[in-house]
């Protein structure tokens, strides 16, 4: 969608083996919270992070029915970084009162905020829509091998999350195993999050998302319910009438996690023939939080692929 953005001239195609509801990304609560990529530059992420937010703000200012607002993340010990770099791009962040903690016994510090938490299967699909709007193809078919769309396209832009490790033998990224519950709990209206990331109650349009796990280096899609009983009880701990929750769901996602996000281009060549590519994956456990500035970055790259194959006496696809 960005790439329609910014190159409208360009013809887009989008080559996938799943869509929504069968992505990664339909598992994902869709909070707007960034993880922090260690080796990315702060500025960076936090730059990603301001164009999300900016982005689903204004939509959450329309009739859209995908996003809320909401507050509330407590520490059993102080962070490190009582602001984290993310603090002023959220709305009204500060430290919660000590009467706000009294409600948490187990805490002894807490961050009270606004942010946005989106339903990710129909903003997925809302996005579907916008695409195919612009005239963009869509097809079902998995590629083994980036090289073998050379004949078909001028550039390549590879966003197959964890997908990449095969595609293009990325041997740093690997999967983070994170199971979550969907339950009906309307009463519920605030988020919670332990700051430890492990535990959290995220109320979305229709369903609560109660998590988690982060399993680094496990790739089971098979919800374990034993998994499910200690999530469950965590999160009554933290929110004791969520006991009265009905319709348990189980999700389970392998997030694409590597120590920074790839968003580069690379030219790959073979026998004197070139084919520009932009990566954009490897968005760990915080690719919602930064999609859109991700997105735009990527969009960025491919203008520049575009400049570059206009340049030279390359025959144009575009
Ligand atoms: C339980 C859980 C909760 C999460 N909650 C949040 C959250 O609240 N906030 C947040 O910011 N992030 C969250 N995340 C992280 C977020 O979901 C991911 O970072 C994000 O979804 C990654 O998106 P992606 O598009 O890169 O990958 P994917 O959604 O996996 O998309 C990759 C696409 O590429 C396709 N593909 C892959 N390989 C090929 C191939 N060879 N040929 C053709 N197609 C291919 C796949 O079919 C798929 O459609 C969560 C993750 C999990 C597991
Ligand atoms: O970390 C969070 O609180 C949001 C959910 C998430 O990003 C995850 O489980 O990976």
């Amino acid at each position: 969608l960005c790439i329609t953005e910014t190159c409208p001239s360009c013809s887009v195609t989008v080559l996938s083996d799943q869509f929504s509801p069968n992505t990664m990304s339909d598992v994902a609560a869709g909070m707007l919270i960034p993880h922090t990529y260690p080796d990315t530059p702060i500025h960076r992420q936090k730059q990603w992070f301001k164009e999300t937010f900016t982005y689903l703000f204004a939509i959450s200012n329309s009739a859209e029915v995908f996003l809320c607002l909401f507050s509330w993340q407590v520490f059993k010990s102080p962070p490190k970084e009582e602001l984290p770099f993310w603090s002023d791009i959220v709305l009204g962040f500060r430290p919660m009162s000590k009467a706000e903690l009294q409600r948490f016994p187990q805490h002894r510090f807490g961050q009270a905020f606004t942010t946005l938490k989106c339903d990710c299967p129909p903003y997925l699909l809302w996005l579907e829509k916008r695409l195919k709007a612009t005239g963009t193809q869509m097809y079902t078919r998995k590629v083994e091998d980036l090289w073998e769309l050379r004949r078909e396209y001028d550039i390549v832009v590879n966003c197959a999350g964890l997908g990449a490790q095969q595609l293009v033998g990325d041997k740093e990224l690997f999967p983070v195993r994170g199971q979550v519950l969907k339950v009906h709990a309307p009463w519920v209206k605030l988020f919670i999050r332990d700051g430890d990331g492990l535990t959290y109650i995220y109320p979305g349009v229709h369903r609560v998302t109660l998590g988690g796990t982060r399993e680094k280096g496990s790739w089971s899609l098979s919800p374990d319910a034993g998994t499910t009983r200690d999530i469950f009880d965590r999160c009554c701990s933290l929110e004791p009438s969520l006991q009265g929750a009905q319709d348990i769901e189980v999700k389970v996602g392998l997030r694409p996690s590597m120590q920074c996000v790839r968003v580069q281009r690379e030219v790959l060549s073979q026998g004197g023939v070139k084919l520009p590519v932009v990566h954009n994956y490897g968005h760990g456990a915080g690719g919602f939080s930064v999609h859109r500035g991700t997105a735009n970055e990527a969009a960025h790259l491919v203008g520049e692929c575009i400049s570059v194959l206009q340049g030279s006496s390359s025959r144009a696809k575009l």
